[in-house]
C-alpha cells in the first residue's frame, strides 16, 4: 500500500510541507482538507495532492501522517474531530507555533501515543498556499515535542521523515518550545506590530514618517505583515508566555530610556556594542526565509549600455550572474546596480574586477 499523508490546513506551512513531501517521495499519496477550497483546486491542479477533501472524513484514513498545519486553535478543536481516523502507526503532528495547549488537549482526548508535536522555525510574513514552497523547510530547524507515551520508534521516524524533506529536526519539551518561541518569536512580532501602529499614530499630516522610513525601520517590522489571524491564535495560546516576557522587556526598554534620560555615554556604548556583538554571533545558517545571498553593489554610469559593459565584463571572466537589477531606494541616492552570484567566491571575484575597472563597489 502506498504511504498517504494528510494535510488539515494547506496555507503557506502546511503547502510548503506538502510540496516537499511531492518532491521527496513522490508517490506518496496527499490528501489535504482546507476551508479555502481555491487553495485545494489549485494545490490538486499543481499536483501536490491527491485528494482535496470537502471535510475531514474516511480520505483521512491508513494515513501514516496527519498534519495539522491551521492557525493554532483551530489545530487544537481538530483534534477531536481527527480522532477517529487515526489507525495503528499513525502520527498525528502540527505546525503550530505553540504547543503547550495542543498537549494538553492531546493528554486530555488520550491521543498521547499518536501525538508528536511538530514546528518548522521557518517562515516569512506572506501567508498562503500559492506563497509555500518545498524549499521553505530546507535547513530549517524543526522542532519535535513528544508526548510522554510518545514510543522512540516513533519519534525516531518522524526524526528521519523530518530530515528527508531538508529540514533539522530538534527536540525540546512543549513547556520549553513555548518560553522560548516566545521570547525570538511572538515577541518580535508583537514589537513589530506596535512599533509599525506607533509610526501610524505619530506620523505628520503628510505623512512624512511612512515616506521618509529607510532600511532600519524596513528591517525591524517586515514581520508585522504577517497573518493576523495566525499571530491573534498565537497571542491567545502562549498568552501566560508572551505576559511575563513582555513585562521583562518592558523593563529593559525603561532601563535604554534611563540611560538617554541620564546621557550615560559609557551606558549607551555598551547597549549597542553588546547587541551587536550577540547579533553578530548568531549562526548564519540558511535557515529560515531569508536566505544567504551573495550580492555586490555598484555604481553604474546613467548611459545606454551601462549594465550590459558590467555584464560582459563578468561574463568574460567566468563569473556567472544570478540576478541582476538597479536597486532604487534611500540608501543609495541615484540607485545602484545589485548583482547577485551564486556564491561567495564569485561575489568576492567580481567586487575586487569590478574595482579594478574604476567601478565604485559597495559592501553591505
Ligand atoms: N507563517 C509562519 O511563519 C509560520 C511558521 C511556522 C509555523 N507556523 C504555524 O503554522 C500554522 C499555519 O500557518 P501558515 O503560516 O501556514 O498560515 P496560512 O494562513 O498561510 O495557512 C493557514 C491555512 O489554514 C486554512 N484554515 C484556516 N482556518 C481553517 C479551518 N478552520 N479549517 C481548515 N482550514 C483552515 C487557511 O485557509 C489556510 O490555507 C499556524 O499554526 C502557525 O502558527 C507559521
Ligand atoms: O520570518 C518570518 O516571517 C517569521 O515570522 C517566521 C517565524 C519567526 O518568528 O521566526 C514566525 C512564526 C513561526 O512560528 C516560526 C517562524
Amino acid at each position: 500500500m502506498k504511504d498517504k499523508v494528510g494535510f488539515i490546513g494547506l496555507g503557506l506551512i502546511g503547502g510548503s510541507i506538502a510540496k516537499a513531501i511531492r518532491q521527496y517521495h513522490p508517490t506518496y499519496e496527499i490528501v489535504a482538507f482546507d476551508k479555502n477550497k481555491e487553495t485545494l483546486a489549485l494545490a490538486t491542479q499543481e499536483s501536490v495532492i491527491d485528494v482535496a477533501a470537502t471535510t475531514i472524513d474516511d480520505n483521512f484514513r491508513n494515513c501514516s501522517y496527519i498534519f495539522l498545519c491551521a492557525p493554532v486553535s483551530y489545530n487544537t478543536a481538530y483534534l477531536k474531530q481527527v480522532a477517529k481516523y487515526l489507525g495503528k502507526g499513525c502520527i498525528l503532528t502540527d505546525v503550530g507555533s505553540v504547543k503547550t495547549n495542543i498537549h494538553n488537549e492531546v493528554a486530555a482526548l488520550g491521543l498521547g501515543s499518536h501525538f508528536i508535536g511538530g514546528h518548522p522555525m521557518a517562515g516569512s510574513e506572506k501567508s498562503g498556499y500559492p506563497n509555500s514552497k518545498a524549499m521553505l523547510i530546507e535547513n530549517a530547524y524543526f522542532v519535535l515535542t513528544p508526548c510522554a507515551e510518545t514510543k522512540q520508534e516513533n519519534l525516531d521516524r518522524y526524526a528521519a521523515f523530518v530530515q528527508q524533506l531538508g529540514a533539522i529536526p530538534v527536540i525540546l519539551e512543549a513547556h520549553q518550545h513555548d518560553y522560548i518561541t516566545g521570547t525570538i518569536s511572538h515577541l518580535p512580532h508583537i514589537i513589530a506590530a506596535s512599533l509599525v501602529n506607533f509610526v501610524r499614530d505619530n506620523d505628520t499630516k503628510e505623512e512624512l514618517m511612512k515616506n521618509l522610513a529607510a532600511g532600519g525601520f524596513k528591517d525591524i517590522t517586515r514581520i508585522a505583515s504577517s497573518s493576523p489571524t495566525m499571530w491573534q491564535h498565537i497571542c491567545v495560546k502562549n498568552k501566560e508566555n508572551i505576559s511575563q516576557i513582555l513585562a521583562n522587556y518592558i523593563e529593559t526598554l525603561q532601563q535604554a530610556k534611563a540611560l538617554v534620560d541620564q546621557g550615560d555615554e559609557q551606558g549607551l556604548y555598551q547597549l549597542f556594542d553588546t547587541s551587536r556583538n550577540y547579533r553578530n554571533s548568531l549562526p548564519s545558517t540558511s535557515a529560515g526565509p531569508i536566505k544567504k545571498t551573495f550580492a555586490v553593489y555598484c555604481d553604474i554610469i546613467d548611459e545606454a549600455g551601462g549594465i550590459a559593459t558590467i555584464a560582459t565584463i563578468l561574463a568574460s571572466n567566468n563569473l556567472n550572474i544570478k540576478n541582476i537589477g538597479i536597486v532604487h531606494n534611500r540608501e543609495f541616492e541615484e540607485g545602484v546596480l545589485r548583482i547577485e552570484f551564486y556564491d561567495e567566491n564569485s561575489s568576492n571575484k567580481a567586487a575586487l574586477l569590478l574595482q579594478k575597472y574604476r567601478y565604485i563597489v559597495y559592501e553591505r
